[in-house]
């Protein structure tokens, strides 16, 4: 679904991606972990457009996306919820909903895909005319994933999603994410939160400034020291 290969990426004259290779599948949630500043976030970003592709190529189910504008990207099935949320707090949470779904312009906005989002976030139906301003942390990073489930997106990209929320929610949060395996999407999940995100995601990759360190399955990453040294040096 999502194919990364030999990827390097920066800002301006600084290097931060160095040969990045990655694959997520359909039906796969993948972690990327590391430390502050390893690169996790560009690699979103790349993935994404917003940062260009020095070096490798970038593919998705098989098509070229390389050096591809971030909208086309977009457009391509790629969300990319970003770190910090990023909803419109002066617009009703209906409304964020609603830009979700701005990617397929020749279809309407259907009564039943709002339905189905509530079905998934059911706490939202009471709120649907409030200002997404107003929601607490985590309910803004649930109406973000809401919003970008509602592109239909193949492939999903998570940009530490837990960060700043309380551990109640961080619970929910993680709930919310492990709901979202389905057989047609592929899920990338940047987080700190080490061991919550292997719980959920079926494989991971580790990366240290710029490269991947380790990979592997989530099972296997749990209890492999190396992780932990990743993180340390
Ligand atoms: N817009 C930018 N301009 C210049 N340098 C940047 C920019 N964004 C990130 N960097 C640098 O790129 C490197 C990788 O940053 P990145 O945010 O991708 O790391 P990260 O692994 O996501 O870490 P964190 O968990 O701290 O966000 C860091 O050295 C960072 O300072």
């Amino acid at each position: 679904m999502l194919s990364i290969k030999d990827v390097e990426a920066g800002y301006g004259l600084t290097p931060v991606l160095q040969g990045v290779s990655i694959e997520v599948k359909a039906g796969e949630i993948v972690a990327v972990l590391g430390p502050n500043g390893a690169g996790k976030s560009t690699l979103l970003r790349t993935i994404s457009g917003l940062v260009a592709v020095r070096a490798g190529r970038i593919e998705l189910s098989g098509q070229p996306v390389t050096g591809m504008a971030a909208h086309r990207i977009a457009r391509l099935g790629v969300a990319h919820v970003i770190e910090g949320r990023g909803i419109l707090p002066n617009l009703s949470v209906k409304d964020n909903l609603m830009l979700g779904s701005f990617l397929r312009p020749r279809q309407k906005f259907m009564k039943s895909e709002l339905e189905g989002a509530l079905e998934q976030f059911p706490w939202m139906s009471s709120r649907l005319s409030e200002l997404g301003g107003r929601l607490s942390g985590g309910q803004q990073q649930m109406l973000a994933i809401a919003r970008a489930l509602l592109g239909k997106p193949e492939v999903l990209l998570l940009d530490e999603p837990s960060l700043g929320l309380s551990p109640l929610m961080t619970d929910e949060l993680f709930e919310t994410i492990e709901a979202l395996r389905s057989s047609d999407r592929a899920v990338l999940i940047v987080e700190q939160q080490m061991h919550r995100t292997l719980q959920v995601a079926s494989r991971g990759y580790v990366i240290q400034r710029g490269k991947v360190v380790l990979e592997g399955s989530a099972e296997v990453l749990r209890t492999d020291g190396r992780i932990e040294k990743a993180y340390m040096s």
